[in-house]
Order: C-alpha cells, then sequence, then structure tokens
C-alpha cells in the first residue's frame, strides 16, 4: 500500500526569481536655474544557483533584495540616467558580473515623463507630469436654478526647488527633519463652483473657464516659493478666484507626494540633493476651500464624494 501523504519523490524546484520591485527613484541634475528630472520605477529580478536558499535555507548565494535596492539608488548617482535603457543595461551588467551565483538579471523599468510648466521666467523647476488629467463637471438643477462644479483630478505637478518647510510644532514624536530645499510634489484634485445660476445670466465658455482656470492653478503652484503645501494651496485657490470671476469656491485636496533623499553616505557617495526615493505612502493630505470674499461654502468637504 502506499502512503499517499508522502510523495515518493520529494517535489523538485522549478523556474525562481527574486529580487526588489518597484523601487521608485527621482534622479535631479541641477544645471543652474534649470533642473532636469529622471522617474522610474526599477523593478529587478535575479536568478542563478539559488537551488540551495529554496532547499535548505542556506543564503550563502543570496545578495539580499535590500541591497539589490542600494544598488539601484547608488547607481542613480555614480552613474547618473542617461536613459532607461542605459541604467538598466549598467545595472543588469554589474549584478551578472559582480556576483557568480547571478547568471540573469531582469531589470524592468518604467519611466514617468514630465513637462515643464512656465513659470514667467522663475527658474525652471516647475514640472507636471505628462498625460492628460481627468477633467470633471457635476451639474445640478432643481427647476429654477443650477449649480455648476467643474475640477480635475490626477494632474501631478513637481517644484524641485523653492520649497521648505520648518518653524513647526514639535512634540515627543517629532523626528522629522527641517528643510530648506525640499522637492514638492502633489497630484492635484480640486474642483471650482461656478456663480451661473440662473438661465437668465450669460453662460460661461466652459471650455474656455477649465482652460484658463487650469494655466491659472499651474502658475501659482510654479511661482510660489512655498513654506508649506498648505500656502502652496491657497495661492492656486487665490489666483483663480483672483483672475476668473465666473468662479466663487475651489476646493483642493493635495496629497504630498513625499521625496526623501536616500542616504549614499554608506557606499561613500555623497548626495547633493540630486536622489530621491519616491514613496507613495503613507501621505500629508492638505484639503481647503479658498472663497469669493461673501460667498457661501457649497462644495462638499469630501471631494470623492463628488
Ligand atoms: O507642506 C507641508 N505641510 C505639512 O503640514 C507637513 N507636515 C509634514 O510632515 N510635512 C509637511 N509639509
Amino acid at each position: 500500500m502506499t502512503d499517499i501523504s508522502r510523495p515518493a519523490r520529494p517535489a523538485i524546484l522549478g523556474q525562481n526569481q527574486y529580487g526588489k520591485a518597484e523601487n521608485r527613484v527621482v534622479k535631479i541634475t541641477r544645471d543652474g536655474a534649470t533642473h532636469h528630472i529622471k522617474d522610474l520605477n526599477v523593478s529587478v529580478s535575479l536568478s542563478g544557483d539559488m537551488d540551495e536558499v529554496h532547499y535548505s535555507g542556506s543564503n550563502a548565494n543570496v545578495l539580499p533584495t535590500d541591497t539589490t535596492k542600494n544598488t539601484v539608488y547608488a547607481f542613480a548617482k555614480e552613474h547618473g540616467i542617461e536613459s532607461a535603457e542605459q541604467f538598466g543595461i549598467h545595472l543588469a551588467r554589474h549584478f551578472v558580473t559582480s556576483q557568480e551565483p547571478i547568471r540573469t538579471a531582469r531589470i524592468r523599468i518604467e519611466e514617468y515623463a514630465w513637462e515643464r510648466i512656465d513659470n514667467s521666467g522663475k527658474g525652471e523647476h516647475s514640472f507636471v507630469r505628462k498625460g492628460q488629467e481627468t477633467r470633471l463637471a457635476q451639474i445640478t438643477f432643481d427647476g429654477s436654478s443650477w449649480e455648476v462644479i467643474s475640477g480635475l483630478k490626477d494632474l501631478t505637478v513637481m517644484n524641485s526647488t523653492d520649497s521648505e518647510f520648518w518653524g513647526y510644532v514639535k512634540d515627543k514624536y517629532t523626528t522629522l527633519p527641517e528643510a530648506y530645499d525640499r522637492i514638492l510634489a502633489t497630484s492635484v484634485t480640486g474642483r471650482w463652483r461656478f456663480n451661473w445660476s440662473a438661465d437668465e445670466q450669460e453662460m460661461p465658455d466652459w471650455d474656455t473657464s477649465y482652460e484658463e482656470t487650469r494655466t491659472h492653478l499651474l502658475q501659482a503652484f510654479a511661482e510660489t516659493y512655498s513654506l508649506s503645501l498648505q500656502q502652496t494651496l491657497y495661492q492656486m485657490g487665490t489666483r483663480i478666484i483672483d483672475n476668473r470671476s465666473e468662479i466663487d469656491e475651489v476646493r483642493f485636496s493635495l496629497p504630498n507626494k513625499h521625496h526623501f533623499l536616500v542616504d549614499l553616505e554608506p557606499f561613500g557617495l555623497k548626495n547633493d540633493n540630486e536622489v530621491y526615493f519616491a514613496a507613495d505612502r503613507p501621505y500629508g493630505l492638505i484639503e481647503a476651500t479658498v472663497l469669493r470674499d461673501g460667498c457661501e461654502a457649497r462644495i462638499p468637504v469630501d471631494l470623492t464624494n463628488l
């Protein structure tokens, strides 16, 4: 009788690979006041003589995935990021030629493209992520009056300088170092409410209004020397209220997309505000309404309900 609980032969290890996935690396190259961004999502996958770690748990052939992550950041500094392909070639060659048990390295890279925002000559350090944001509209009619709220989501912007954050409250849980030159990045969700409410009133040109509002918002982001994202938010709202008479109320929800300087000192490299880790969570979430003086706030506080 065969004992069905114990296979006759032990299971055999099949294809296997390992590495660190989704290393978010942002490299800023500073050419005077003109900054250039490379923004990559790099996934490293290594394979080779890795039977033992699976069969017995011996790590003797295992280069830690943590090391592969560090290598990505160190290479961004040491070799720069000329192109995703060139960067991937450097990394793959390094892993295969420096570690005998590693026979194959697969490097997958997503690159996020950024365009410059025109900021009236205040330096070339403001960017909007390529790819169209989503435009939104909500129209309500009760038979006599109208309410039109327009807006957008997923408009991602970055300033690679002209942002500080210091002078905040410190309690026993505060560890955040004060920042005098940081990256400020956010993905804008915004809504604005029109004061057009009756058929007798002249209707705004909705498309022109959207384009102009978007431009004001972007320019205010780019031109504000920021001491906090809260201050930048208020400037963005104010710019719209001051320039678009058809709009009485603006509400923004701005995730603070943190970029942390990577400590390259353990590898003998100096990080001169060049190589950042782009964290996706947790994120600060800064939300506020900006109103025309005398007007009522009617846009819901929680924009995800709109
Ligand atoms: O612009 C910011 N506002 C904050 O309220 C805040 N809090 C924090 O930790 N970082 C930041 N940045």
